[in-house]
């Protein structure tokens, strides 16, 4: 089965370049102010030029207003939405309608039940990321380097269409791939040497990490 692995919160050419050179199917690009991810969308717009034909570029936004999003729709021209705050089912309708693009919806998981949160979006959403829940104090919804325990997705239905992301690193990529078998992954903190800093050799580690564990696998 393909995987897809997505390197989320990229600000530079060099660690955009390194995601594309190990083979990432999607970059990420923040968009709340907040983050040390931050980008503006017009830079975004400039940096996702080189992923043209080889990832898939995600905008990333948080309850994010009509305006805003006209703006970063605007000028980075993304080819994926990924809605990362509180979104009810239907703002996720009207945002899909809005740009006719997909979107991924992410949510919070910490238990069994968090999936149960799917089912009115199931339909709407083009795919679902999985997160951990924010520690407490954390004034970001995502970024936190917060793993969840994967083993609660394998309750999953097949058909449902997800990244598995939070806390992800070179060290824990084999266990999430073998308790999960997700169709994707999603990293960002686990590849950046300081908070919002990616690091081009700690992307490639990541990359070499999912071929060894998907060879393992294999064998
Ligand atoms: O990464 C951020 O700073 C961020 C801020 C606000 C909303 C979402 C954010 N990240 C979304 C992602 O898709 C991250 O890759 C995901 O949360 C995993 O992060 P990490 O646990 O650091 O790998």
């Amino acid at each position: 089965m393909a995987l897809d692995i997505k390197i989320c919160g990229l600000k530079t050419d060099e660690a955009l370049t390194a995601a594309l050179a190990g083979g990432a199917s999607h970059v990420g690009f923040i968009f709340f102010a907040k983050s040390p991810r931050y980008v503006d969308p017009a830079e975004a717009g400039r940096l996702r030029q080189a992923a043209i034909g080889k990832a898939r570029a995600v905008a990333v936004t948080v309850d994010a207003s009509d305006a805003f999003l006209d703006e970063i729709v605007g000028k980075m021209h993304p080819d994926m939405l990924q809605l990362h705050g509180s979104e009810t089912p239907e703002r996720v309708a009207e945002v899909k309608a809005r740009y006719g693009l997909p979107v991924m919806k992410a949510l919070s998981v910490s238990a069994p039940a968090d999936l149960e949160r799917i089912k009115p979006i199931v339909g709407i959403a083009d795919r679902f990321l999985f997160d951990a829940k924010p520690p407490k104090g954390s004034e970001l919804p995502g970024g936190n380097g917060v793993a969840f325990d994967w083993r609660i997705l394998a309750g999953l239905d097949a058909g449902v269409d997800y990244m598995l992301s939070g806390g992800l690193n070179a060290a824990n990529i084999g266990d999430a791939l073998q308790l999960a078998n997700p169709p994707g992954i999603d990293i960002s903190s686990g590849v950046e040497s300081a908070p919002g800093v990616k690091d081009p050799a700690l992307i490639e580690q990541f990359f070499r990490a999912v071929r060894a564990a998907r060879d393992d696998r294999a064998a």
